[in-house]
């Protein structure tokens, strides 16, 4: 296995990744969405965006992998990361330099292996776009230019990535290692400890700037019948559905953490109570059109949502009452039939 030398200038590529706050981050469906679709156009059965740091790469999205993260002595990316061209592997199992590496013949299966680097606006290529394919294949000059044209979307997005003020703070201040520790390993989405933290962040820059915040309680509808009646796999398959849909619709400046089991607290900056209810209502709908399989079978839920605002302009706001309210407001929604939204009196 030939192992990818180390460029030059590492040390600035290193800083600069680090001034983007992506690794260790929950994640973004901008991100996702494009892996998706870079999935359909190539027919490939992984699609990743890896993020090249300095002893291991991260993937900041993935589809079809059950890793996040691996070694980069072994890592593909760290060749495209060296040489800052697209790389083709028309067959990793006849080239000398990966036929032995850990991953073309273990873990991830790769025969076939495209990548394009990736370049954040500092002009440093901090990973890549890569697909792969567990048969051999053959890669057009269009294919190359498809690909190509898919890493310019992701380095816009890298350009424009709108984190909220409060999520940008916080991870400003925390090692990777925390970052980790903060995220729902199941769900990538914060945690509760990480999402109460934002929401106090929040509040402090609302009363600062005089803004309007809402919060929004969010619980699947018998979960439990669910876990009882299909397994908890398919439970878990639906925790994950759900969060999808969720992701879906909220905008890459309000933050989602879970808050207990089958519980979410999703976090609407300068957001007044009419566009929060507007944005449950389409949480609401986008969830129960999500199903999940479990064998032949398609499994629907529904989630019920209490919705709680505040002004900083025209009044004190106690943040844990109204944490409280939007939980009154949900409890509400569950006694009144579930799901629906319910508005904190
Ligand atoms: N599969 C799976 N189940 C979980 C997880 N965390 C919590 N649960 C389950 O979520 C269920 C929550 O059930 P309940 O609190 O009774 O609520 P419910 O059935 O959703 O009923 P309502 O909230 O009243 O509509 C319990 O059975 C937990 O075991 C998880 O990570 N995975």
């Amino acid at each position: 296995m030939t192992k990818a030398p180390i460029p030059a200038n590492e040390a600035e590529r290193l800083a600069s990744i680090k001034k983007m706050q992506i690794l260790y981050t929950p994640a973004e469906e901008v991100f996702d969405r494009i892996a998706r679709l870079t999935q359909k156009i190539f027919n490939v059965p992984v699609v990743f965006i890896s993020i090249v740091a300095d002893d291991y790469e991260w993937f900041k999205s993935q589809v079809g992998l059950d890793i996040n993260s691996g070694p980069r002595d072994v890592s593909i990316c760290g060749h495209i990361v060296f040489t800052g061209e697209m790389m083709v592997v028309e067959d990793a199992q006849t080239d000398e330099r990966f036929f032995d590496n850990a991953y073309v013949c273990e873990q991830m299966n790769i025969r076939f292996y495209a990548g394009r680097p990736l370049r954040n606006t500092e002009d440093h290529i901090v990973g890549t776009l890569c697909i792969v394919d567990h048969e051999p294949r053959t890669f057009t000059e269009d294919d190359r230019q498809t690909l190509d044209a898919i890493g310019y979307w992701i380095e816009s997005v890298f350009a424009t990535r709108g984190l909220s003020t409060a999520m940008r703070n916080l991870l400003l201040e925390l090692d990777e290692v925390r970052r980790n520790s903060m995220m729902d390993s199941l769900l990538n989405i914060w945690n509760r400890g990480a999402i109460e933290d934002i929401l106090k962040r929040e509040a402090d820059l609302g009363l600062r700037q005089k803004t309007q915040i809402s919060i929004l309680m969010i619980d699947i509808d018998f979960f439990k019948k669910i876990n009882d009646v299909h397994g908890h796999p398919v439970g878990d398959a639906a925790l994950l559905s759900v969060v999808k849909a969720l992701r879906n619709q909220l905008r890459s400046y309000d933050s989602v953490g879970r808050y207990g089991g089958e519980e979410f607290l999703a976090i609407l900056p300068n957001t007044s109570q009419k566009d929060a209810v507007k944005l449950a209502e389409r949480l609401r709908i986008a969830v129960s059109k999500a199903s999940i399989k479990s064998g032949d079978e398609d499994v629907q839920c529904t989630i019920s949502l209490g919705l709680a605002s505040a002004d900083f302009s025209t009044e004190t706001v106690d943040i844990n009452q109204l944490v409280v309210n939007a939980d009154n407001a949900l409890l509400q929604a569950k006694e009144a039939g579930r799901n629906r939204v319910e508005i904190a009196a």
